[in-house]
């Protein structure tokens, strides 16, 4: 729209954000740039600022919103360009709206004091009282959600309507009154003569009431009326300032066709090949008769080899519908990628490296790959996946998203951080239609489909009468936190958030337990996923064997968290899990859903809950762009089987970018073009709101990554703390996601935590990992008993089943 209003908003690497340019847009209409506060085109890398440079982009904006984030704003590198803002000569002017840590900027820079709170607030949501008056305008009731640990002291110790003589430019609108830990505390200010205003408070968080947030609309007023009382218009385009280019990706010369970055075949052993797929998936359904999952592995002699299960063990809850079974085959391609050297490996069925590439960004081959893959779906909406990738994406390849350098641990790290198998043919439980779905995508492969259905639709009672336990043979503790060292890390979180620099910080360390004996010796690994899945059944239960025995890894999974799924219409959904309270107390009683429901009313577990709610409308808005995401559920109490668990919903609507018709091809078998190599960053195009570009359930998993409730909040600044506080330990795939993207267009992917895992090369150990989110209120040792019950989910799998 020609006459929409523009706006700049300076971004200092805060996880809220997207929302605030969601807001904008909703409220004002306006059309938005986002820069980060130290764009290279307009500070060097020493901090210094080019004004000139900046000033000319300035004039093609209407108004500026400078952002949240973390740190200091007394520290230039946590501000960046918003200190540039508060000196602009009287001919470069323009209106600016401070939030947060832009409003505790705009407060320093004319003279009042930036101290800490007393009792820092994160996730708090408290009334503020307001003037009524400028951009308080027809406002009534403000209750606001509070994200800060640092707060503008104009200098009084009451609270005042008028200027103080420490700060005699700075007028306050709004203050909290009612802090009874804290004193009164400012929430919004203008200045006197120029066109700046700001507001402590989150008008963007999902827990703001509506009138909280009109301040957006009143300040537009306002901003409008100083640009027309001054004679000031945006000039469109004054001077071009694009991007730097992106140095083009190294590509080898041997790919042959060089066509646009994408070759259309795989070389192997030199000779040019071909990936077959069938254009439509071929299934049977049948009547699940007493298969479950894990018999239905035995039976196609599938547990002793290499297979991705991803298992709803828990049917009782709403996630649980499906269980998979993706067999891998003496022809599955897999795809590896290494987050340290942005390597990128295309391996065969004997898992030998066919390709290999270094890449800018492996999401936008991952995006490519499913788009070109898309396979039509006869009987589409019966079940959810029909074929495609099936794999893990690390923590770590998570870190590598966001533009943090992963770290490297010295014990080892685990074969890659992202793998993925294509897997063509599969058994897919329906558990609500009790049905069974064979299937193929492989190329003539109908006869294994009549084979497999044939088999599975008799039931052979040596199959399948359930197999039970020998006891597990004995563990040692290799590693395990040690609870005081673990609570001085909770300390130091808690410090880090008290300074400013964090909301919220999900704290994690590890355990390592050694079996005795190999581990490879009588298939320990699925023993041990059944004897999991039995104690402890999850709705995300998953089992993976990948590679040969000598270079291969198990990952056992029981977790009751799913991350991100996205259906074949455009719907995409994020569950995440914060608040987390044992059943059983410690002196051995057995909590109700009521008492859960009682406990979970406490602002600490709320708050903890509502900083993830905001920091994935964030990641949502950022893939999908403004009017796409919706909070469907805030704070419901789940019941899992050890813990109870605070969940919420957040749903996000787009476009698929393939629509499915284009996809069916005339020939019964298809080849593809299997590699895409990227010519951009997704991490960039990602920055600005997502209205024109149409997404992907890629996008939105590469937008999303590492999963927030296991960083904190702000993302990028907690998961760079959290390095140093874990001692640059990797995570590994503990904190990473587990799942499948289908050649239908869908997707799910779940957080995997309450699971273990192992590589080959790498005896007999097992790493587990467990931690909890921190904030202010949390207290170190109910932090390490936290920490401990979590881990106890996942140790359930060594306990032998006795009958
Ligand atoms: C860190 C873990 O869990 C995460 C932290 C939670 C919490 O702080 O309540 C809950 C679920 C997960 O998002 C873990 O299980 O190890
Ligand atoms: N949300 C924010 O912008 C926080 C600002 C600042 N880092 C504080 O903690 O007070």
């Amino acid at each position: 729209m020609a006459d929409s209003p523009k706006l700049l908003f300076i971004d200092s690497y805060d996880s809220f954000s997207q929302n605030i340019v969601a807001l904008l847009s909703d409220s004002i209409q306006a059309d938005i740039e986002i820069i980060q506060n130290d764009d290279e085109r307009f500070i060097t890398e020493h901090g210094s600022i080019r004004h000139d440079h900046f000033r000319i982009f300035l004039q093609s904006f209407d108004a500026i919103v400078a952002g949240p984030g973390p740190g200091n704003p007394t520290k230039s590198a946590d501000v960046g360009l918003i200190t540039a803002l508060w000196d602009l000569p009287h001919q470069s002017l323009l209106p600016v709206l401070g939030i947060c840590l832009g409003f505790q900027s705009l407060g320093f820079h004319f003279g009042a004091n930036v101290r800490r709170l007393t009792h820092p607030r994160h996730g708090i949501i408290q009334n503020v009282a307001h003037t009524k008056e400028d951009i308080f305008k027809g406002v009534e009731n403000v209750q606001a959600t509070q994200y800060h640990s640092l707060h503008v002291d104009l200098g009084c110790t009451n609270s005042t309507w008028i200027p103080l003589e420490t700060c005699p430019s700075l007028l306050p609108l709004a203050w909290i009154l009612d802090d009874a830990e804290n004193g009164a505390i400012l929430m919004a200010l203008k200045h006197m003569k120029k066109p700046f205003w700001g507001v402590q408070y989150h008008p963007e968080s999902i827990c703001t009431n509506p009138e909280g947030g009109k301040i957006i609309s009143n300040w537009w007023w306002e901003a409008k009326a100083w640009n027309e009382s001054n004679r000031r218009r945006r000039i469109d385009s004054p001077m071009s300032f694009s991007p730097l280019e992106q140095p083009a990706p190294d590509i080898p010369d041997d790919l042959g066709e060089g066509s646009l970055l994408l070759p259309l075949s795989i070389p192997v052993n030199g000779k040019p090949s071909t990936f077959h797929i069938s254009s439509s998936a071929y299934s049977k359904s049948l009547d699940q008769c007493g298969w479950t999952v894990q018999t239905a592995c035995q039976a196609l002699e599938a547990s002793d080899r290499e297979l991705i299960v991803l298992e709803s063990s828990n049917t009782k809850v709403l996630t649980g519908k499906y269980s998979i079974i993706g067999l891998i085959l003496d022809d599955t391609i897999r795809i590896h990628y290494f987050a340290a050297s942005h390597m990128l490996q295309i391996r065969d069925g004997q898992d030998h490296t066919i390709f290999e590439c270094v890449v800018d960004d492996a999401w936008a081959y991952f995006r490519e790959f499913m788009k070109n893959i898309q396979v039509s779906i006869v009987d589409a909406g019966a079940v959810p996946f029909s074929g495609g990738l099936m794999g893990f994406i690390s923590y770590e390849a998570g870190l590598d998203t966001i533009g943090i350098t992963p770290s490297s641990s010295p014990d080892g790290q685990p074969p890659s951080d992202i793998a993925f198998a294509f897997v063509t043919r599969s058994v897919v439980f329906d558990h609500t239609q009790k049905r069974i779905v064979v299937q193929s995508i492989g190329a003539e492969d109908e006869d294994w489909v009549r084979k497999t259905s044939a088999l599975l639709s008799s039931m052979d009672s040596d199959t399948a009468s359930p197999s039970f336990m020998t006891p597990a043979p004995t563990v040692s503790v290799q590693y395990s936190p040690d609870p005081k060292e673990y609570c001085d890390k909770v300390k130091s979180c808690q410090e880090e958030i008290r300074a400013g620099n964090s909301y919220e910080l999900c704290l994690t360390d590890r355990q390592i337990l050694e079996f005795d004996g190999s581990c490879s010796n009588d298939n320990l690994p699925w023993t041990l996923y059944k004897q999991g899945a039995f104690h402890n059944p999850a709705p995300f239960s998953a089992y993976i064997r990948l590679g040969p025995l000598d270079r291969g890894f198990n990952i056992l999974s029981f977790s009751p968290e799913k991350f991100l799924s996205w259906n074949r219409e455009g719907t995409c959904e994020m569950r995440p899990i914060k608040g987390t309270l044992k059943k059983t107390t410690s002196d051995g009683r057995r909590l109700t859903c009521a008492d859960a429901e009682d406990f979970f009313q406490s602002p600490k577990e709320r708050a903890e809950n509502l900083m993830i709610v905001d920091l994935i409308r964030h990641d949502l808005h950022g893939a999908l762009g403004a009017g796409n995401v919706e909070v469907t559920k805030l704070m419901g109490v789940e019941e899992y089987e050890t813990v109870y668990q605070l969940v919420s919903v957040i749903e996000g609507k787009f476009k698929q970018r393939t629509m499915m018709a284009e996809a069916v091809s005339s020939s019964p078998t298809d080849t593809r073009p299997l590699l895409a190599i990227p010519s951009r960053r997704l991490r960039e195009e990602s920055l600005q709101p997502r209205t024109q570009r149409a997404a992907s359930g890629v996008d939105v998993l590469a937008c999303s990554l590492p999963p927030g409730s296991m960083t904190g909040a702000p993302k990028k600044r907690s998961c760079e703390l959290l390095q140093s506080i874990e001692g640059n330990q990797p995570r590994g795939i503990y904190s990473g996601v587990l799942g499948y993207m289908d050649v239908g267009g869908g997707g799910a992917f779940s957080v995997v935590i309450r699971s273990a895992y192992r590589w080959d090369g790498d005896a007999a150990r097992w790493h587990i990992g467990a931690g909890g989110a921190v904030t202010t209120l949390s207290g170190p040792e109910d932090e390490y008993a936290e920490m401990v019950a979590k881990r106890e989910a996942a140790l359930l799998m060594f306990k032998a089943i006795k009958r």
